[in-house]
């Protein structure tokens, strides 16, 4: 065990030293991975069995490769989904996004409720949304064959036979649930096409379909969004969008009231930046 510590310990200098984030943690997690243990039951490892493969990973990381490439793995609230190249990992901000779509369909005076999430990527907002709210139905939209694939895996394991997924562009998505729709949640990709991201993660191994929105602001797709929203929802439906910090308020004015919209909100993370915008389209 002393000889799996010291290991960690060195791995998490080399981590530091390549700048990446979290180093010890991201060191305990391959560890983790390779010994087939949660993080927490480290120290019931005894041996070291597969120092190859631990600092193969370790390697890895060095190179800024994500984590969750590495163990295959990324946690989104409750869940643990498959992930890998070609689908975006997703973050922990969503989770909040995600969190206030349950809130709400749980206050909602409907048993069954019909959920809709635009870009699905890995599941990860569909998924939680069926986990957490009993007798929702969620119908998962996603473009990308790549991104289809891991969703569907994750679908397969988590999915309890309520979300369905829908090869289709989120544009004209679902003509089959026109005005029907209880909630709408999209995460769909924003950065304008200039915007370069910081962290080697993102810039280099997130998919660039999932990261770069299309139009001179990066917008095209919240647009998309915000039309499709109008189209399937049902009067006093809701729709949740996230976007970057930075466009709270060009995201606020894609949602107006000659449209339909009302208690038009922008919402913050945790970290008190905005993050999503709210809203509810038409009267009940
Ligand atoms: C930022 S990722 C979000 C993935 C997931 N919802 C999450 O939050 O982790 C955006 C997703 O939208 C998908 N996407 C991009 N353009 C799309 C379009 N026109 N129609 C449907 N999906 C699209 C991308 O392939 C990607 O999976």
């Amino acid at each position: 065990m002393t000889f799996l510590l010291d290991e960690i310990a060195l791995a998490t200098a080399r981590l530091a030293e390549a700048g990446v984030p979290s180093p010890r943690t991201d060191a305990e997690e391959i560890a983790a991975y390779v010994h087939g243990v949660r993080r927490s039951e480290l120290h019931t490892v005894k041996d070291s069995d597969f120092d190859a493969l631990f600092w193969e990973g370790v390697a890895r990381r060095e190179s800024r490769e994500p984590l969750q490439h590495i163990t295959g793995r990324a946690y989104f609230r409750y869940l643990s989904l498959e992930v890998g190249p070609g689908v975006f990992v997703p973050r922990p901000e969503t989770e909040v996004v995600a969190g206030w779509a349950i809130d709400r369909l749980r206050e909602m005076d409907v048993a069954s409720p019909v959920v809709v999430d635009l870009g699905t990527g890995s599941g990860a907002i569909a998924l939680s949304i069926a986990q957490e709210v009993a007798l929702a139905t969620v119908h998962a939209v996603e473009i990308d064959p790549d991104a289809y694939r891991w969703a569907k895996r994750n679908i397969i394991e988590h999915g309890q036979g309520r979300v369905h997924l829908h090869p289709e562009d989120l544009a004209d998505a679902l003509p089959e649930l026109e005005g029907q729709v209880d909630l709408v949640i999209s995460n769909p990709p924003y950065i304008p096409p200039g915007a370069v991201p910081r962290d080697p993660e993102v810039r280099d191994y997130d998919p660039r379909r999932a990261l770069y929105g299309s139009g001179s602001d990066g917008l095209d797709e919240v647009r998309a969004v915000e039309r499709t929203a109008r189209r399937l929802l049902r009067p006093g439906g809701f729709v949740a969008v996230e976007h970057a910090d930075q466009q709270g308020t060009p995201v606020y004015l894609i949602f107006s009231e000659e449209n339909g919209w009302r208690d038009i909100r922008s919402r913050q993370d945790l970290t008190r930046r905005d993050r999503f915008v709210t809203a509810r389209f038409g009267q009940e």
